[in-house]
C-alpha cells in the first residue's frame, strides 16, 4: 500500500496505463490519485477509466499530491516546467517524469534547481501489471530517515507494483526508451504479423491472434523464467531438418533480427533528438 496521493500532469495513454496498474494492484485506491489535463476530452476518459479526481490546474494539483508524475509529451514539457516551478510547495513533491529524451539537467533548470526529481521510462504493459520500467535518480533526491521511506524506494515501489524496474545510469536512459519504451509497438506488430501468416495458411483470425500472443507471452516467460539464453532455448525448438529451421532460414532471408536491432537504434536516436531544446 501506498498512503499518498499521487498526481498525474498529462493524463493520456502512459498515465492512463500506470494509474490503472497501480489500481488493479491494489497499491493506492481512486480517492488518492488526481490528474490535470488541458484537453477536457483527455482528463475526463482518465476520470471515467480510473476513478481519480481531475484538477482544474497544475497548481491545485500541486498542493494535493505528494508524487507527481509529468506524464506529458516530451514537446509539451517547457511549458508544464515553468507553470510547475511557479508553484511554491513543488519544490517539497517527488517529481516523476516519463518523458522521452528530457534530461535531468532539463528537469533541474526547468524546476529552478536541484530537487526531488526522477527521469522513469515506463511502458504501457504497465497497464496488466507486466511492465517494463527503468529509473535514474537526481542528485537531489531524498535518501530515507527514520520516519520516511528514500525517494529511491518510493519510486522503485510505485514501479514493481506494475512491473519490472531496473535503476540505471541515466546516460542509459534514451537506450531504454529505444527498447522497452517504445517495445510494446515492435512486439504488437510482430504479434500482428505472425497472425497474418496464420490466416495465411487457413488459420481463423481469431484463433490466429490468441496462438500468436500466447506463444509471444509463453516464449517470453521461458526467457525470464529458466535463465537459459535465448539462443539456447531456440535451439530447443529446431529439429534438424525440421519445420523450425525452415521458418528461421526464411526470418533470417526478410532480416528480422537486423531489423529490430536497427529499430531499438532509431528510437534511441529519436529520444535523444526528443530532449534537445528546439531551434
Ligand atoms: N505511450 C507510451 O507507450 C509511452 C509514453 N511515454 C512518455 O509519456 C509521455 C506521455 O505520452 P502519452 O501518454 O503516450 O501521450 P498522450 O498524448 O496520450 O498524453 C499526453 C497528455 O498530455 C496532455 N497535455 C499536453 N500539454 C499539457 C499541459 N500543459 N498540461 C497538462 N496536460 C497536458 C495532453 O492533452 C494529453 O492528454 C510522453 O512524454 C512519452 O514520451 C513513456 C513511455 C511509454
Ligand atoms: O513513441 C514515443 O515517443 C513514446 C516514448 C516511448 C514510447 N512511446
Amino acid at each position: 500500500m501506498f498512503s499518498g496521493k499521487i498526481g498525474f500532469i498529462g493524463s493520456g495513454q502512459m498515465a492512463t496505463a500506470l494509474a490503472s496498474g497501480m489500481l488493479s494492484a491494489g497499491l493506492i485506491q481512486k480517492d488518492q490519485l488526481l490528474a490535470c489535463d488541458v484537453s477536457s476530452v483527455s482528463a475526463e476518459k482518465f476520470a471515467a477509466v480510473t476513478g481519480g479526481q481531475i484538477c482544474p490546474s497544475i497548481a491545485m494539483l500541486t498542493e494535493k499530491a505528494d508524487v507527481i508524475f509529468l506524464s506529458v509529451k516530451p514537446q509539451s514539457m517547457a511549458g508544464v516546467l515553468q507553470t510547475l516551478s511557479q508553484v511554491s510547495t513543488s519544490r517539497e513533491k517527488l517529481i516523476i517524469s516519463i518523458a522521452a529524451g528530457i534530461t535531468l539537467a532539463t528537469l533541474e533548470a526547468g524546476l529552478g534547481g536541484p530537487g526531488r526529481i526522477v527521469r522513469v521510462m515506463p511502458n504501457t504493459p504497465a497497464l496488466v501489471g507486466a511492465g517494463a520500467s527503468a529509473f535514474a535518480l537526481s542528485q537531489g533526491t531524498q535518501a530515507a530517515s527514520a520516519n520516511r521511506p528514500s525517494d529511491s524506494q518510493i519510486v522503485r515501489q510505485l514501479l514493481e507494483t506494475v512491473g519490472v524496474a531496473e535503476e540505471v545510469p541515466e546516460s542509459l536512459m534514451d537506450a531504454v526508451t529505444g527498447l522497452s519504451g517504445s517495445g510494446p509497438a515492435y512486439v504488437y506488430q510482430i504479434i500482428e504479423a505472425l497472425s497474418d501468416g496464420g490466416v495465411r495458411v487457413g488459420l481463423p483470425r481469431a484463433t490466429a491472434t490468441r496462438l500468436a500472443a500466447q506463444t509471444v507471452l509463453g516464449a517470453a516467460q521461458m526467457v525470464l523464467s529458466t535463465k537459459e539464453h535465448p539462443g539456447a532455448l531456440k535451439d530447443a525448438v529446431t529439429s534438424p531438418g525440421g519445420t523450425t529451421i525452415a521458418g528461421l532460414h526464411a526470418l533470417e532471408s526478410g532480416g528480422l533480427r537486423a531489423a529490430l536491432m536497427t529499430a531499438v537504434v532509431a528510437a534511441t536516436q529519436r529520444a535523444k533528438e526528443l530532449g534537445q531544446p528546439p531551434r
